[in-house]
């Protein structure tokens, strides 16, 4: 079943067994390896040429992800974060933390000053399912002030993360590179507002001033995630794991958070060295684990890692599954709230979604450092010491 020129991943079902026997016998026996993001092999760490970084959405999933490879660098950067909140569990050592909301310019302002940053690391969003309009205020608008405040404070090279799903009209996407269209409508909100945030950042490179560029991940997952594997977990919970829609045989592109953490390191590196910069600049990249997974098989082994295996599976063809989505939808608008069960979803869960990398290899020197097989271990040994965090909290 393989297509385009990706080498196709396929779980291993018993290795995902052993794997949890061993990660609960290490937890149990206290051996418990101490947190790390990203756990590059020693000869794979990145130097980092960077000196000032500030991180907005740095309390994030992927914010803080970054924020724990810069301060694991050596030397590392002085490392600043930006976010609407800050939790307690993404705060690290020796980095300052700004608390603002980027509609507001002069939270932003005074954040660029008080951090010194040269470097500004864009990957704030709000949540997924919200309303069209939060989407295009704060993904739009909210760049907007960013690249306009950036400019003004002699910002040099600003990163933004955009998405994969941009390029997303409910067709499937079969090794698609870069020249993919935008399509004529979007989606949804998220995408659209995501789509229309990526076009400011890259027609704002100015190549007398602040440099600019776009990565586009695709679905990452891995330790601290709100998002993908919550949502498998959520469905594991209401006990719906036997239901899927369409036939699992469209491929899909999953990145792993140490990889996309790494594509970021890389790019803003790239815009700040002259050799590079103008191969690197007003250029957007895919960034995926460059090995595409059957959609269901990744939810599969996320509960096999929890000891369920769906008994049989109930599967709704796409059809069934628009139909049904549409009057959740209509349902949903006459009591005034947003479907959690869209049609957009239905469709995104039975196309094919995979990405050719090959430019970000290219021109970014960009690698998957960590295998979907390998960030697929380091996520459930995460979920496994949440787990445990949490019954401890419960006993006390
Ligand atoms: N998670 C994925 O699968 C995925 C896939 C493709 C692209 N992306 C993009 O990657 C980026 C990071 O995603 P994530 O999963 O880490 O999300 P996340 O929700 O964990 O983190 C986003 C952060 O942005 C902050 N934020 C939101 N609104 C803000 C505002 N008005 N002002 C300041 N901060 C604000 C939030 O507080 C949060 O800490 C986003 O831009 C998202 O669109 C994510």
């Amino acid at each position: 079943m393989a297509k385009g020129n990706h080498q196709v991943f396929s779980i291993h079902w018993v290795k995902l067994i052993s794997t949890h026997i061993a990660t609960s016998a290490l937890l149990s026996s206290g051996l418990s390896a101490p947190y790390s993001q990203t756990q590059f092999p020693p000869d794979q760490k990145m130097s980092c040429p960077l000196k000032s970084v500030l991180v907005i959405g740095g309390s994030g999933f992927l914010g803080s992800a970054i924020v724990a490879e810069l301060v694991a660098l050596n030397p590392a950067p002085k490392v600043a974060v930006f976010d609407l909140k800050i939790r307690e569990d993404t705060k690290y050592p020796n980095v300052s933390y700004y608390t603002g909301d980027l509609l507001n310019s002069e939270d932003m302002r005074s954040a660029i000053k008080s951090s010194d940053a040269t470097v500004i690391l864009h990957t704030a969003s709000p949540v997924h399912g919200l309303a069209r309009d939060v989407y295009m205020k704060i993904n739009v608008e909210g760049t907007g002030n960013i690249i306009e405040v950036s400019k003004e404070e002699g910002i040099q090279a600003l990163v933004y993360t955009s998405s994969a799903g941009i390029v997303f009209d409910g067709d499937d996407l079969i090794n698609v590179n870069e020249s993919a269209p935008f399509p004529k409508i979007h989606m949804d909100g998220y995408n659209e507002s995501k789509a229309e945030a990526e076009k400011l950042i890259l027609q704002a490179d100015d190549r007398k001033g602040m440099r600019t560029c776009a990565l586009r991940p695709a679905g990452i997952f891995g330790p601290r995630d709100r998002q993908c594997i919550p949502g498998m977990l959520t469905v594991y919970y209401s006990n719906q794991t036997k239901f899927q829609i369409g036939d699992n045989l469209n491929l899909f592109d999953f990145t792993y958070v140490g990889n996309a953490v790494h594509a970021h390191i890389l790019a803003a590196e790239k815009l700040l060295d002259s050799q590079t910069v103008d191969k690197v600049a007003g250029e957007a990249f895919f960034i995926t684990n460059g090995e595409p997974i059957y959609f269901w098989d990744f939810p599969l082994a996320v509960w096999a890692h929890l000891g369920h295996c769906p008994p049989y599976i109930i599967r709704f063809p796409r059809i069934v599954g628009i139909g049904l989505a549409a009057m959740v939808e209509a349902l949903s608008y006459f009591r005034g709230k947003e479907a959690g069960f869209t049609r957009f979803r239905v469709k995104f869960a039975c196309a094919s979604r995979y990405y050719n990398i090959s430019k970000a290899r290219d021109i970014l020197g960009y690698k998957p450092l960590v295998s979907l097989d390998e960030g697929i271990k380091r996520t459930l040994k995460w979920i496994d010491e949440e787990q445990t965090i949490q019954a401890q909290k419960k006993v006390q």
